[in-house]
């Protein structure tokens, strides 16, 4: 009998690899305020504490002496509005994504999304992948007054999918996302194909190669 309990992904770097919308957009962005572009690799770092996060520190990068008079707030407002709609246009799911997933609900988890990303674009973006009905909860960066690394985000999405800590795998690929299973008392397993650092997998109960590894890694977390 295969142990199972909730799982609860992270979006970015672990179920999607959004960098390419999200890099778009960011250089859209700067090209607005007559800026220089930015690589992808840049905006890598800048994903998975929210989009609040990634406008501060787009701005102390490309403006740090406030020549464009750039604002977080209305960059956050452009942000959102030019990605919101295009979040599918170049992200994909990572490889193994829908096999796991579907593994996973055979074998009687229950599977739920804990995304610093606004509700309606994580929302939005698994309607489109035809994710939607797999996810008992979606619990996004403005789901809660509190978001990742507060537990109280992990703890809001697990309630409302009906789990329990004790029996939770959260599974994520930047600190944000160990730092709240570890306040929520869940165990935690490190997404190591996202975008977060290798040495974050110090942080994690157990780490993870690829998707195809999920099934078998949270079982034995659990068991
Ligand atoms: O940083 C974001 O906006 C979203 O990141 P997450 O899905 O990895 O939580
Ligand atoms: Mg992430």
């Amino acid at each position: 009998m295969v142990q199972s309990g909730l799982a609860v992904f992270d979006m970015d770097g672990t179920l999607l690899d959004s960098l390419p919308d999200i890099a778009d957009c960011v250089r859209e962005i700067l090209a607005s305020h007559s800026l220089p572009p930015v690589t992808d690799a840049v905006v890598r770092g800048m994903i998975g504490n929210g989009v609040q996060a990634l406008v501060t520190q787009l701005i102390r990068v490309t403006d740090p002496e406030g020549h464009t008079g750039m604002t977080p707030e209305e960059t956050v407002t452009q942000f959102l509005s030019l990605y919101t709609p295009r979040a599918t246009r170049l992200s994909r799911l990572f490889p193994g994504t829908e096999g796991a997933l579907e593994t996973l609900r055979a074998q009687g988890w229950t599977l739920a999304v804990c995304t610093n990303k606004p509700e309606a674009a994580a929302r939005h973006i698994l309607d489109a992948f035809k994710l939607t009905p797999l996810f008992a909860s979606i619990g996004g960066g403005d789901s809660f007054p509190v978001r990742k690394p507060d537990p109280a985000h992990l703890l809001g999405t697990i309630a409302q999918a009906g789990g329990h800590p004790a029996s939770t795998v959260m599974i994520g690929d930047m600190m944000p996302d160990l730092l709240a299973a570890k306040g929520a008392r869940t165990q935690s397993l490190f997404a190591a194909w996202g975008y977060g650092d290798p040495t974050f997998a110090e942080q994690a109960s157990a780490s993870a190669a690829s998707m195809a590894d999920v099934p078998g890694k949270v079982a034995a977390l659990l068991a």
